[in-house]
């Protein structure tokens, strides 16, 4: 028999077995993030789902944190998956809106809530592992350098246009904020640091790029890219499709899925006191100083965005981005 408990932010359904299954429903009824916990195995996935672009609202921030946090109480879960169901965006970074013409109560929320976000995941006792399908731009790439472990869309889905006009879909991740006119902060900059080293960093926060597949791998900005073609004879991997949220059913024989499974059932094997213990060794610093420095972060991130050339340059940067949109 099912259970459904509701609550204001959290929605569990108590499903068959050993899983459940929950959502974080958004002030209007969506569901932002869609969890799924298999305690059999020990593992979790957390699917980012507010369309069109996973972007992240004051709202979305909160409700990773909240499905993270869920997870981690549950003593049975040792690893994580956080996915997009979008398989062409796993997150296009911070909501450009929450930056525009920003509510003055609202934007050191919303800032908190980023900050929040990046403690949780970083700090996290679970070992996250992005299954990053599409692009991941600015804070998308944030969110992906947060987790444990990187597996990236080698970008040969599909495809648009048909026939030998085929255009080739690649995804690219990067901290590319210096191209919108401003400056990635110092904590997400200092990540990408310790993900691909300093002269690697420099450069990329200098010039905003955005690596295609190939490239981020060559940095170590990913640990692994894998194709998304699924084979003509499906393979199965057992325990993955009952993972997906039913949203997500068809990604079950999708190679970079199964190879972010396959991660996901290592990490859960190690002794989780070790890996964590570990995790602490190269993590803790960094997030005391973040905490120590966190008033002054908000302080300069929303005397830096309410400036007015700041203001300007984010508005022509929406407007373009609308109107690219609406050419499709
Ligand atoms: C000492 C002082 C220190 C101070 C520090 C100050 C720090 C300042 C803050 C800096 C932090 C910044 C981090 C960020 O993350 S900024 C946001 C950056 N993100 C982007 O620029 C991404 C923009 N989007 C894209 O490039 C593309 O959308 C895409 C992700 C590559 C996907 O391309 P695709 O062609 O598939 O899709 P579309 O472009 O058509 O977009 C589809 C719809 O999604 C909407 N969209 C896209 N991105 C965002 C976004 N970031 N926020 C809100 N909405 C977004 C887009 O408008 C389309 O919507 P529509 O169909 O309704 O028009």
């Amino acid at each position: 028999m099912n259970t459904v408990i509701r609550s204001q932010l959290l929605r569990f359904s108590v499903g068959r077995g050993q899983q459940f299954r929950f959502s974080t429903a958004a002030a209007n009824g969506n569901d932002l993030v869609i969890g799924t916990v298999d305690e059999t195995l020990g593992i979790a996935m957390l699917t980012m789902n507010r369309p069109p672009a996973n972007s992240l609202s004051l709202e979305m921030n909160e409700a990773i944190c909240t499905s993270l946090k869920t997870m981690e109480s549950n003593p049975k879960i040792q690893s994580v998956i956080l996915s997009s169901s979008n398989p062409k965006i796993f997150s296009a970074g911070l909501d450009v809106s929450e930056l525009v013409s920003p509510h003055p109560d609202r934007l050191p929320k919303f800032w908190n809530s980023l900050q929040q976000l990046y403690l949780d995941l970083y700090g996290s006792r679970l070992a996250v592992v992005a299954a990053i399908q599409g692009h991941a731009p600015a804070a998308g790439c944030f969110l992906a350098m947060a987790c444990d472990y990187r597996i990236m869309s080698s970008g040969d889905i599909g495809g648009e246009g048909g026939g030998d006009m085929k255009k080739r879909f690649v995804p690219t991740i990067g901290l590319n904020e210096t191209q919108l006119g401003i400056a990635a902060p110092p904590w997400m900059g200092q990540l990408l640091v310790r993900t691909i080293g300093f002269r690697q960093a420099e450069l990329a926060l200098a010039m905003g790029t955005l690596f295609p597949p190939d490239r981020a791998l060559s940095i170590g900005l990913v640990d692994a890219i894998e194709s998304e073609q699924h084979g003509a004879e499906s393979t199965i991997i057992e325990g993955l499709s009952e993972l997906l949220p039913s949203i997500s059913k068809d990604q079950a024989s999708n190679p970079l899925m199964q190879k972010a499974f396959k991660q996901a059932t290592t990490f859960a094997k190690i002794p989780p006191h070790a890996r964590v213990a570990s995790k602490l060794v190269t993590r803790q610093s960094h997030i005391h100083d973040m905490i120590a420095t966190r008033d002054e972060d908000t302080a300069h991130f929303c005397g830096f965005v309410t400036q007015e050339a700041v203001q300007k340059n984010l508005i022509a940067y929406v407007e373009a981005m609308k109107s690219k949109s609406k050419k499709k």
